[in-house]
């Protein structure tokens, strides 16, 4: 049995744990790697956020002559150079990810343990080869993983998750798409960009439904001009065709069948099955070494992160990220693992991390953001009489006449009673960046007419779509408002 001051489980946000305070003391931190490749690092940096968004931006230059015909400028791509891109991309993610576990390796206080653990009790835990450990705190940061369809043929080579369609050998001729959500819409809109054909089957009716109503309904309508989108269809099975003529890779025949029994059948090359992801929790063995897991396989946490077992937090036992959050999203893992690392050296004075005002972005074609509560929730939440919504279009600003938007939108939602902000929604260019004085105002309280007059905002920069959706709310003036 080997003893350390501190075990992590997880190198995600989990390897920002380790701080200069640790630098006298034994650290362990596990990491079996990424199951495709091994690498160290996590899923942002890996298989996630980072290389996603590293084909984002060529997908988007890919399509730029859209763009350009509306402004009067011909322009014609070429094509998508697809192993240039994809080896550009991760020739810098792999580079960063050796870097980081040669880092880790090299540190005289750090073991890093690269195989899969298991837990034996609640601070400790047992590796593949059968070493022993236990800590005097443990943080248990091991993520999420895809879930797939239960379903014939999921076993198929040509069948993929996030975690392996971004190294395909070939760009996909035609490519199907299962699911509705942040991963489905990105990758559509990536695949689409670069030249492929999509198609997007949902099992409900309309893409993104997590977001507000109004705007998941623009951005359906939007994604099905982009790609063919097809709702109220489940995949029912998958089967290998045999090899073109010149002996080119096989596809596969999709079988779908749709909410009213009918089956249907799409030869596609690949398919990417992107309809959730599962915390790890199962993998660690969490419920088995006597730790809560809610019924969404997450560990529970209290409000300092600490773990629960039987309901009450385990001392010196944390939980953070994927594994144990509700929103799975990187900067949400991040803030956490700040907390965590706090918490760790000062179990005295233990913070919580916010939960208010947390934002994303799907960085689709458009792309989406939002923050706070759709008006739906808005209207549970305070009443819908005092609710006050402003709907700004991209089209009526001055960047957006530029630009000849057609589709932009930004929704700020406000109690009308205080001015203060419920949430903003946005689609369109830039509409990650568009959302963060929403952000702002939400995170330190300021009512809208205030974020919105209390500060200048360059004219006439496309961000004027943001305070024109913040004037344009029925709100209270303040006495002595900015003007
Ligand atoms: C395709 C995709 C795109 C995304 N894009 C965005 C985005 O644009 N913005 C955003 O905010 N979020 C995005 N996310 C979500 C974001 O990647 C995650 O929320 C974040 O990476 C979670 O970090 P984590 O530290 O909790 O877990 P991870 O980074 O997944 O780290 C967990 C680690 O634990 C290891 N592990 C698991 N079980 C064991 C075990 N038993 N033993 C040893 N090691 C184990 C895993 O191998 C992994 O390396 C995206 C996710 C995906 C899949
Ligand atoms: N830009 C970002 O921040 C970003 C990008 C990618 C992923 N993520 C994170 O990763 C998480 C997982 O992403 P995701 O897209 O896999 O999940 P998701 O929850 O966003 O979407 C899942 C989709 O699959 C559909 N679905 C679920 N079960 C199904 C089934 N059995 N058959 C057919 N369809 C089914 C759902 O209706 C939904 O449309 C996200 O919730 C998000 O937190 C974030």
């Amino acid at each position: 049995m080997t003893h350390y001051d501190l075990a992590i489980i997880g190198s995600g946000s989990g390897n920002s744990l380790i701080t200069p305070y640790w630098d006298d003391k034994q650290v362990a931190l596990a990491d079996r790697g990424i199951p495709a490749t091994g690498a160290f690092g996590g899923t942002c940096l890996n298989v996630g956020c980072i290389p996603t968004k590293m084909f984002v931006r060529p997908a988007a230059l890919a399509r730029t002559p859209e763009e350009a015909a509306r402004l009067g400028v011909e322009q014609h791509t070429v094509g998508a150079d697809w192993p240039a891109i994809r080896d550009r991309i991760f020739s810098r993610i792999d580079g960063i990810s050796t870097g980081g576990r040669q880092y880790r390796e090299g540190l005289s206080n750090v073991e890093l343990i690269s195989e899969e653990i298991t837990l034996t009790g609640t601070k400790s835990f047992r590796t593949a080869s059968g070493n022993e450990v236990q800590a005097e705190q443990m943080v248990i940061a091991a993520g999420s993983r895809p879930v797939l369809s239960q379903v014939p043929g999921m076993d198929l080579p040509q069948i993929h998750t996030s975690e392996t369609v971004m190294r395909v050998e070939q760009m996909p001729q035609r490519i199907l798409i299962v699911g509705g959500g942040y991963i489905a819409c990105e990758f559509a809109a990536i695949f689409s960009g670069l030249g492929s054909e999509v198609i997007q089957i949902n099992r409900s009716i309309g893409l993104m439904n997590q977001l507000d109503e109004e705007i998941a309904a623009a951005y359906s309508q939007q994604a099905q001009q982009n790609w063919t989108v097809q709702y109220q269809r489940t995949l029912a099975a998958v089967e290998e065709r045999s090899p073109d003529r010149d002996g080119g890779p096989a596809g596969v025949t999709a079988h779908l069948v749709t909410s009213d029994g009918r089956e249907e059948q799409h030869d596609v090359d690949l398919v990417l099955v992107a309809i959730g992801r599962t915390p790890n929790s199962d993998l660690v063995g969490a419920a088995e070494a006597g730790l809560d897991v809610l019924e969404d396989g997450r560990i529970a946490v209290d409000e300092h992160q600490r773990v629960l077992s039987a309901g009450e937090p385990v001392e010196g036992l944390y939980a953070l990220g994927d594994i144990s959050s509700e929103a799975m999203l990187k900067h949400v893992a991040n803030h956490e693992a700040r907390v965590v690392a706090h918490n760790l050296e000062h179990p005295d004075r233990l913070r919580s991390p916010r939960t208010h005002a947390v934002p994303s972005a799907v960085f689709s074609h458009p792309e989406l953001a939002q923050v706070g509560l759709t008006e739906a929730q808005a209207a549970e939440a305070v009443g819908a009489q005092n609710v006050t919504t402003k709907t700004q279009r991209y089209g009526d600003t001055a960047y957006g006449w530029a630009m000849e938007d057609e589709y932009g939108l930004m929704k700020v939602i406000a109690d009308r009673r205080d001015g203060m902000i419920l949430g903003g929604h946005a689609m369109g260019h830039q509409a990650s960046n568009l959302i963060q004085p929403i952000v702002h105002a939400m995170s330190f309280g300021q009512d809208a007419y205030t974020a919105a007059r209390g500060q200048y905002w360059i004219h006439p920069a496309l961000m004027e779509v943001t305070e024109n959706a913040m004037l344009g709310l029925e709100v209270p003036v303040p006495d002595d408002a900015p003007l």
